[in-house]
């Protein structure tokens, strides 16, 4: 049994359709990052799966319950991190603030241990009301942790947050991913998709357009790569000078073959020095798969058949 089972989920606002069936599983430990661009339903399967938010239609079952009727004794087992909806008292301090939601968990984290891990030793006795955006952030995530849950969601983490603040988070999430915990997340920074994604989920418009790891959804945006050479005397082979660009004595030749176009240089005799292979980024990969979806969002299976297998 998966520790998030979800399908065929649906979401209406009014006439909006936020999720138009999504389907898909979560086992334990796995580190899922939910991407899309705003609107594209993240933030209300999150919702969902937290138990907060009623789906139209379909199920979701998290932890063995189904939502959104989710028992205490679950509840007790799941920490979130949500954008702008963080049950912080303002007029308590950091340290009262752990003290006050660990007595909510039988075995809760301790709260010193907590202020170390979240580098808030030196703000312990700041009024929550006082604390910087980044610092507000680390609480949020203290408060997540401290009920030793087993399934964390975390809704854009680190927007906003300065590079050593956004650094400390991803090592906490990659310590407690090593302890066995499961974590769903969103993002919109690629960069920490593919440091933190085992796992990707990419939702357009309220559909799955893609289910399975940053390579996979590299592999699958079939995007070139880029062959970087430094230029010797003798000429390109015709069949791939017409693809070169050309930078002083620097050449770059996108290449949905990489391996083979080499092998084609190096045999045609073109001295080459300083090669380099780059991969597309996630980046280029996403933007490329977003562009796919649009394309063929008027059909009523969306899900392209190349990407159907996912
Ligand atoms: N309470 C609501 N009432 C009406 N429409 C809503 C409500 N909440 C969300 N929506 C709509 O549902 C769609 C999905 O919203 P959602 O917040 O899930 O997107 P998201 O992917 O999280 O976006 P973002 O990246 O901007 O956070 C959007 O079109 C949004 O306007």
């Amino acid at each position: 049994m998966g520790i998030i089972e979800v399908s065929d989920l649906r979401k209406q606002y009014g006439s909006i359709p936020a999720l138009k069936g999504i389907s898909f599983t979560v086992e334990a430990a796995e580190r899922v990052v939910v991407l899309g661009p705003n609107g594209s339903g993240k933030t209300t399967t999150l919702d969902i799966l937290g138990g907060f938010l009623r789906p139209t239609a379909g199920r979701a079952r998290v932890l063995g319950a189904y939502v959104p009727h989710l028992p205490l004794n679950v509840r007790r087992q799941m920490g979130f991190v949500f954008q702008d909806k963080a049950g912080l008292y303002p007029e308590l301090t950091v340290r009262e603030s752990l003290d006050l939601f660990g007595g909510y968990y039988p075995n809760p984290l301790p709260t010193s241990e907590l202020l170390e891990k979240l580098a808030l030793a030196d703000r312990r006795d700041r009024w929550v009301r006082n604390l910087s955006g980044g610092e507000r952030r680390r609480l949020e995530l203290a408060v997540a942790i401290l009920g030793r849950p087993r399934l964390i969601f975390l809704d854009e983490p680190t927007a906003n947050l300065d590079p050593e603040a956004r650094l400390l988070i991803w090592d906490l999430i990659e310590e407690l991913t090593g302890s066995g915990v499961t974590f769903i997340l969103t993002t919109h920074n690629l960069e920490e998709a593919g440091r933190l994604g085992r796992r990707v989920l990419l939702l357009r418009e309220g559909e799955l357009i893609f289910d399975g790891p940053p390579q996979t959804m590299i592999a699958q945006a079939g995007l070139p790569y880029r062959i970087s050479f430094r230029r010797a005397d003798a000429a390109l082979p015709p069949a791939l000078v017409v693809r070169a660009r050309v930078e002083g004595d620097r050449i770059t030749l996108p290449s949905l073959q990489p391996d083979e176009d080499l092998l084609v240089l190096r045999k045609s005799g073109v001295g080459l020095e300083d090669v380099s292979i780059q991969s597309p980024t996630l980046e280029e990969a996403y933007l490329a798969l977003l562009k796919g979806a649009s394309h063929e969002h008027h059909h009523p299976n969306a899900i392209t058949p190349s990407l159907a297998g996912q």
